[in-house]
């Protein structure tokens, strides 16, 4: 890997791996009006093909297989958002886990070193934590992953580390809390949706009859399970700035939350509020592995990357997502 010197605001020419996903096109989008040339590269497996903003060149393939050849061409970073990302599949098949999360990583590494592609960002997550001792979380909390799924971004985060270590790879890993909300046309539309907002409100579109509360005896103000939500445009900021710190031969990793929890119940009431529907909701069983608070300590992304969220109101948030399923519902199916 060639070392590098980071100059804020320079256009740039980027890989952008899973940018037909939620959190890649709000990203590509924002990354292309900075004025960088972008090229997707994604497999649609879970990402849509109209989800990839104009402006950005598309190579629909496996984010490693693509990366082998692509990056001859001379790339100044690469965004890796690309992965396996649902926790319940992570538990039942850990393989496709390992394969499309680790292997993949592992060989997009390789692929930058050897066609010296000198930045790289990475989408680690909250999950690498696992149940923390202490709340909120700093980046130097135990990393305990209670799934397979943060388990196998924990080990890329550690070859990362490796990799800048030994190559001089400029790498920043960003570990997301709760994504949430909307940008422009670009939002969350999962086939399999497991993520609270997006379920709230396909209640409040009439899609779904209503929600289920995972649980309401964790020890927290109202019984249910706390949360840190993040805008995705927020989000896709810090990216933005995470380009222009990196700097050759560091890993640096960042939490990306708000430093403010909301229960369950807080995001189903502030759901009925932005739609004016009654969202019914039932209490269930406790999800397996959900810890009961998840709240983020952003300090190191806040000081060392100029990072401010300036979307952090949840009704904002959650109106923003409600924006986006009603447009949704007239351009298209979900
Ligand atoms: N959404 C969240 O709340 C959240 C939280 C923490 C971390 N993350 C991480 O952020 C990233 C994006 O998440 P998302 O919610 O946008 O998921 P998503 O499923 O919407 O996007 C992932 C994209 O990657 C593509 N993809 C998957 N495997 C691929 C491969 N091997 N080659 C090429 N393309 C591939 C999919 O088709 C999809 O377009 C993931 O790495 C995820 O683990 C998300
Ligand atoms: O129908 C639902 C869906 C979710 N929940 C609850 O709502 C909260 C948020 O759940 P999400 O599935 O929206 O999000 P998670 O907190 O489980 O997951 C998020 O945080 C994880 C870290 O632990 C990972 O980073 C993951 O990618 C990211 O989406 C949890 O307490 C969950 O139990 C419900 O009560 N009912």
């Amino acid at each position: 890997m060639t070392t590098d010197t980071a100059t804020p605001n320079k256009p740039r020419k980027l890989v952008v791996t899973g940018g037909a996903g939620y959190v890649g096109s709000v990203c590509a989008a924002r990354l292309i009006e900075a004025g960088h040339d972008v090229t997707v590269v994604d497999d649609l497996s879970t990402g849509h093909a109209d989800a990839i903003p104009d402006g950005a060149r598309f190579v629909e393939g496996d984010a490693a297989e693509v990366a082998e050849t692509l990056l001859a061409e001379g790339f100044d970073g690469v965004l890796h958002f690309a992965a396996k990302s649902l926790v319940g599949e992570s538990m039942q098949d850990p393989g496709t886990y390992w394969r499309g999360n680790v292997v993949t990583s592992l060989r997009l590494l390789d692929a930058m070193r050897g066609h010296g592609t000198p930045r790289l960002v990475f989408s680690s997550t909250a999950a690498t934590y696992g149940e923390p001792e202490s709340s909120p979380i700093p980046e130097t909390a135990p990393t305990k992953p209670t799934n397979t799924y943060g388990a196998t971004k924990l080990a890329i985060d550690h070859a990362i580390t490796s990799y800048a270590m030994a190559h001089g790879l400029a790498a920043v890993s960003l570990r997301y809390f709760n994504v949430a909300g909307a940008y422009d046309q670009f939002g969350e539309r999962h086939a399999t949706e497991t993520h609270l907002i997006p379920l709230v409100l396909q209640v409040a579109s009439g899609t779904r009859e209503q929600v289920q509360i995972y649980g309401d005896d964790y020890p927290t103000d109202d019984g249910t399970a706390v949360r840190d939500y993040i805008h995705v445009a927020d989000l896709a900021d810090a990216h933005l700035l995470a380009l222009d710190h990196a700097r050759a031969g560091e890993h640096q990793i960042y939490n990306l939350g708000n430093g403010t929890g909301f229960s369950v119940r807080q995001v189903i009431e502030a759901c009925r509020s932005v739609t004016g529907h009654p969202i019914p909701a039932v209490v269930s069983q406790r999800r397996a592995g959900d810890p009961a608070v998840l709240v983020a300590a952003s300090d190191q992304a806040r000081e060392r990357l100029g990072w401010k969220p300036e979307r952090t109101d949840l009704t904002g948030i959650v109106a923003d997502a409600w924006r986006f399923t009603q447009d949704r519902a007239q351009t298209g199916p979900a």
